[in-house]
């Protein structure tokens, strides 16, 4: 039982809520949580914590946007209350793939030509693009080319090397650069080029047709450093998370920020649920991926193998692997692909898909965060995977009863361990080791 501490949970995963405060002992807090007609977020503390260490707990994922906002809210009302401390757990932060956005010294986004559209990267069922919903093509084809520029400047630093700045065409104006990143972004999100064509939205028009003066910064919403912001303008002392997607992420806050591993949960399933798992090859989906994944099979002492997104346009009979190229032998093993996050699912299905080709007997994917939306559990379900396996730092129950193939890892004892260590003050470095 631990005293003078009161745990919150938001809307998004009360099962993990209720995991956490069984672990440390004590009753979640009374709280009202609750929508007023015109959809405004409501939140009623119903118990004083008045000099009490508080801990909110709301994951990312499902309807990620109203979470953060009663998050915030919950957090500012806990601190007008007089709480002592309170304490943001995300177990999944959201937002943390919007980290800032790279930009050319010019002042425009980094991206690559439009004359690289001639393939796609079909996948069953076929990704979300922002052709499919024409009222939300603008946040689509945002989001899309948010997407990209963020992988394209975090491929570049991993590869120790600046992400190559594209000559301006169209006799440099400037004008061309969101089609081209609409077409970058097309590439990355797997739309062809028809696909993309289809986007008739008449602000996205008004957009492409702007042409901006000389130095004028191409505007994507740098929304990484927002919400770390919102989080501290609204009161929150401290951040405790799970795997962030780029743990640089933490250097944007002010306030301190425990970033918990989930690699232990992700190795301890290998070593007893997967058999002769000694002769198995840990494989990295994406070059981004690559330190996570060696860390595990190096302190397992076993292979690696890695595949490499390849950008370039490649004219081959099968198109769907078109652009993936696999740096290592998998034939005749259990290949288990590792990744922090699973989204719609596009990366971990294609990878299978090439393992399977490359001659590997049975495809697992091990994953911190299954967000798993849209069609995400059907396209797991129509892929080459044997099997997924997630924790449950997003809500799991609904995805279980559509996906066979699912397995869930419980995280609720590792949050509730490092909530009662940093109550009582102590270090918890120990749930960052995994050796
Ligand atoms: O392909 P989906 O599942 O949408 O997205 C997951 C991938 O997107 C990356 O940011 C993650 O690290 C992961 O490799």
């Amino acid at each position: 039982m631990v005293r003078n501490i009161v745990v919150i949970g938001g809307t998004s995963h009360p099962q993990l809520t209720q995991t956490i405060c069984n672990h440390l002992g004590i009753p979640q807090a009374n709280v009202l949580l609750s929508k007023f007609a015109v959809g405004e977020t409501r939140v009623e503390i119903q118990e004083s914590v008045r000099e009490k260490d508080v801990y909110i707990i709301q994951s990312g994922g499902g309807k990620v946007n109203d979470h953060l906002l009663e998050l915030l809210i919950t957090i500012s009302a806990c601190k007008t209350a007089s709480a002592k401390r309170v304490t943001a757990v995300l177990p999944l932060f959201p937002y943390s793939r919007q980290s800032d956005i790279p930009y050319k010294k010019s002042g425009a986004p980094l991206v690559k030509s439009s004359a690289h559209n001639q393939f796609t990267f079909d996948s069953t069922p076929s990704t979300p693009h922002p052709g499919k919903v024409e009222s939300q093509g603008m946040n689509n084809d945002v989001e899309s080319l948010q997407k990209s520029l963020a992988r394209a400047q975090i491929e570049s630093e991993s590869n120790g090397s600046p992400v190559k700045q594209r000559p301006i065409a169209n006799g440099g104006k400037r004008s061309d650069t969101l089609e081209s990143a609409r077409s970058e972004s097309s590439l990355a999100n797997g739309v062809n080029n028809d696909e993309t064509a289809s986007v008739s939205s008449g602000s996205l028009a008004k957009v492409s047709e702007f042409e901006p003066r000389p130095g004028y910064r191409q505007w994507v919403a740098q929304a990484g450093t927002l919400i770390a912001d919102l989080l501290t303008c609204a009161g929150a002392d401290h951040i405790i998370t799970m795997d962030l997607h780029d743990p640089q992420y933490q250097g944007f806050f002010d306030i301190p920020v425990d970033n918990l591993y989930g690699r232990p949960l992700l190795k301890r399933y290998i070593q007893r649920h997967i058999p002769d798992y000694k002769n198995c090859i840990i494989v990295s989906p994406d070059a981004g991926g690559a330190k996570r994944a060696t860390a595990i099979a190096d302190s397992m002492g076993v292979e690696f193998a890695l595949i490499h997104k390849e950008r370039r346009p490649t004219r081959i009979s099968d198109r769907q692997n078109a652009t993936m190229m696999l740096v290592g032998d998998v034939r005749d093993r259990t290949a288990i692909l590792i990744d922090d996050l699973a989204d719609t699912s596009n990366t971990i299905t294609r990878a299978a898909k090439l393992l399977k080709k490359e001659g590997a007997a049975k495809v697992y994917a091990l994953v911190t965060h299954g967000i798993l939306s849209g069609d995400a559990i059907e396209r797991i379900n129509a892929s080459a995977l044997d099997k997924v396996v997630v924790t449950n730092t997003v809500d799991q129950t609904e995805h279980c009863k559509r996906c066979p193939k699912l397995e869930v890892l419980e995280v609720g004892n590792v949050f509730a361990e490092a909530i009662r260590r940093v109550h009582h003050g102590e270090s918890i470095s120990v749930l960052f080791q995994y050796d």
